[in-house]
């Protein structure tokens, strides 16, 4: 899977770009807030429509009215498409093909960009909410009618929060209840299915990375069960909780409470990782993320590694950098100082400097390392 053409119009500081990635590495490198995550945060939502920093559309907009345009030519087992979103403040449109989508389930999959940004490594150490959302992130690029799940779970879960909040009798709540189990149960055996195919590849990496000194983990809750055993617990634990939820009017049992453990040496990093073990894990977790998506899909995902140079240390960008290299796949790096990575040897593929939200094709080692 790799991007041939994308088109930025209105978004952001970028009033207009136009670019042909290569299909290796594209390296975007200029100084400090001239609009490379910019750049990577329009791919990242022609995949997900979705941002990893902004939660209103209004942000991606310039004085925040307007409409911005992004689109882009996809290449994917061997079929090619161009997918097109608008973006106004009140709302987001899609097509594909110059058709418009009715609903937005049919543009997901045909294009994952994984992205790598310094600002997900305080995930590990922060609360549950991000834990989760990395986790659920990583199944929604396996399978895209995963969020559909969980938004019929979160349905299930206001609804019931506003029952219990009203002090409504039992047999009101009941069939939200019972609606909850289910999708509750179903999404947390969609994470520990995911979990018990990822985490022998995230303990492997892991190990790699740390000349094997080390051993990491990640649990969730007691690991894979069905979907009926599931259910059963999930009730269990509401019969138990139900005084309590009452008094507080809110849902204390379900998926949206788990917290993933992530672990180094038996001991979750949350209470007592380093810095250095924090990044390690994250690194390992996202190219076991790569590494599950690309033997699922038979393709290499997009991947968006924003200035990596600020969050890895030498050992760790250089272990990465070799995994990079060996494998195929269009990648796209962010960077305001391309020596670090030239060194690392990438120096094949493409060069745009970046400047002022515009961009331009500048290989300043071009020649150096040809023959
Ligand atoms: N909605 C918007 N309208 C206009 N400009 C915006 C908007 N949102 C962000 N910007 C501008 O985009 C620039 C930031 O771009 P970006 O975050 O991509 O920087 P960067 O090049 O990645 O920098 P750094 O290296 O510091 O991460 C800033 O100049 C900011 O003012």
């Amino acid at each position: 899977m790799y991007i041939k053409q994308i088109q930025y119009r209105a978004f952001r500081n970028i009033e207009r770009a136009e670019f042909s990635p290569d299909t290796g590495f594209n390296v975007l490198w200029g100084d400090n807030a001239q609009g490379k995550t910019n750049l990577l945060e329009g791919i990242y939502l022609l995949g997900n429509l979705k941002s990893f920093r902004a939660s209103r559309n209004g942000e991606f907009l310039p004085e925040s009215t307007g409409t911005a345009h992004l689109s882009a030519r996809v290449s994917s087992q061997q079929v090619e498409r161009r997918l097109e979103l608008s973006i106004v403040s009140t709302g987001k449109k899609v097509r594909i093909d110059g058709k418009d989508l009715r609903s937005s389930r049919d543009f997901f999959g045909h294009l994952r960009p994984i992205l790598f940004s310094p600002e997900e490594v305080n995930l590990i150490k922060g609360s549950p909410a991000g834990r989760r959302a990395l986790l659920d992130r990583a199944i929604f690029q396996t399978d895209p009618l995963y969020l559909e799940r969980a938004q019929e779970f979160e349905r299930h879960l206001r609804q019931r929060n506003l029952l219990l909040r009203e002090g409504k009798p039992a047999q009101e709540l009941a069939p939200w209840t019972e609606g909850l189990i289910r999708c509750g149960a179903r999404l947390r055996w969609e994470r520990a299915r995911y979990l018990a195919e990822m985490t022998p590849r995230l303990r492997e990496v892991y190990g790699g990375i740390t000349d094997n000194r080390e051993q990491a983990d990640l649990v969730y809750r007691e690991g894979e069960a069905d979907e009926e055993a599931l259910r059963e617990r999930l009730r269990e634990e509401l019969d138990g909780k139900a005084e309590r939820e009452r008094r507080l009017g809110q849902t204390l049992a379900g998926p949206h409470r788990d917290d993933p453990l992530f672990l180094v040496d038996g001991r979750p990093l949350r209470l007592f990782g380093s810095q250095g073990q924090q990044r390690s894990f994250m690194l390992a977790f996202k190219t076991a993320q790569i590494m599950d998506l690309e033997s699922r899909t038979g393709e290499p995902p997009v991947l968006l590694l924003d200035d990596m140079t600020s969050e890895l240390d030498r050992h760790r960008q250089g272990y990465f950098f070799r995994f990079l290299l060996e494998r195929r796949g269009q990648v796209f790096i962010t960077t305001t100082d391309i020596q670090p990575l030239i060194k690392e040897g990438i120096h094949q593929g493409k060069f745009f400097r970046v400047r002022a939200g515009s961009l331009q094709e500048d290989n300043p080692e071009r020649g150096k390392y040809d023959g």
